[in-house]
């Protein structure tokens, strides 16, 4: 059974800051002296549809008072312990807005290794926007066995609900996606929201032998071959 144990760190980048890309390498890297893994999970949607609200609130266990539009990036991380491995989840709040995020999509895609996209279900263009967001993920060599996830945000709001459940459950079956309807700001879904990351990095586990097993190097980087484990116990 997948538990946590409090451990989060908060970072932020964006295209100001000179040495990013070596600290966005530690993502994808093997942490050999303590042989911990970490996985690099990905927030994807429109501005202002709670990117930051839902990374927030698992990470930090609360909804934050007040928030402002992401710029590059915002990563937070929080290690979790699933079936008495310690794994670190290292997610990235990405900018929904265009001029806030163009300098950076480069390596939001670099070495992913699950993406969550996010839609506002009060929002229809929120939803609808969603296929230029999945086009710009394969549009960056996003391999269709990298696990992604869709979520509706703000189910709180319910008498302003513009995306009906069975509208996004259609669009993610054919996505080969799963679907979580939650809200970042209401208590008592906190844990659909850490479900959210907790099934992601289920899934990732699920990997485990092939990345101890079966790592290439190349130029210096880890590469993963990436096969399904049928011995997985994800519960998702
Ligand atoms: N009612 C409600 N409001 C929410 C929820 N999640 C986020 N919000 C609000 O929606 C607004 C935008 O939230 P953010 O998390 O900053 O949105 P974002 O997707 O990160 O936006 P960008 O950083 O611009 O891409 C804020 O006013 C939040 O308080 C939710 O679950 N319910
Ligand atoms: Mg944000």
């Amino acid at each position: 059974m997948a538990n946590e144990f409090p451990e989060s760190r908060e970072g932020t980048a964006n295209s100001r800051h000179a040495n990013l890309t070596s600290s966005l390498d530690l993502s994808t890297s093997l942490d050999h002296s303590v042989q911990t893994r970490i996985f690099k999970i990905i927030v994807i949607g429109d501005s202002n549809v709670g990117k930051t609200c839902l990374t927030f609130r698992f990470t930090g266990g609360a909804f934050p008072c007040k928030t402002e539009a992401t710029i590059g990036v915002d990563f937070r991380e929080k290690a979790v312990e699933i079936e008495g491995e310690k794994i670190k989840v290292q997610v990235w709040d990405t900018a929904g807005q265009e001029r806030f995020r163009k300098s950076m999509v480069e390596h939001y895609y670099r070495n992913v290794h699950a993406v969550v996209f996010v839609y506002d279900v009060t929002k229809m263009a929120s939803f609808q926007n969603l296929k230029t967001w999945i086009q710009e993920c394969n549009g960056h060599g996003v391999s269709s066995s990298v696990p992604r996830v869709l979520v509706g945000n703000k189910c709180d709001l319910v008498d302003q609900i513009q995306v009906p459940s069975n509208t996004a459950l259609k669009f993610a079956d054919a996505h080969n996606m799963l679907l979580f309807e939650t809200s970042a700001k209401d208590p008592k879904e906190s844990q659909n929201v850490d479900s959210i990351f907790m099934c992601l990095a289920c899934r990732l586990k699920a990997q485990k032998y092939l990345i101890y097993r079966d790592v290439e190097r190349e130029d210096g980087r880890v590469r993963l071959k990436h096969q399904p484990d049928p011995k997985s116990n994800c519960p998702c």
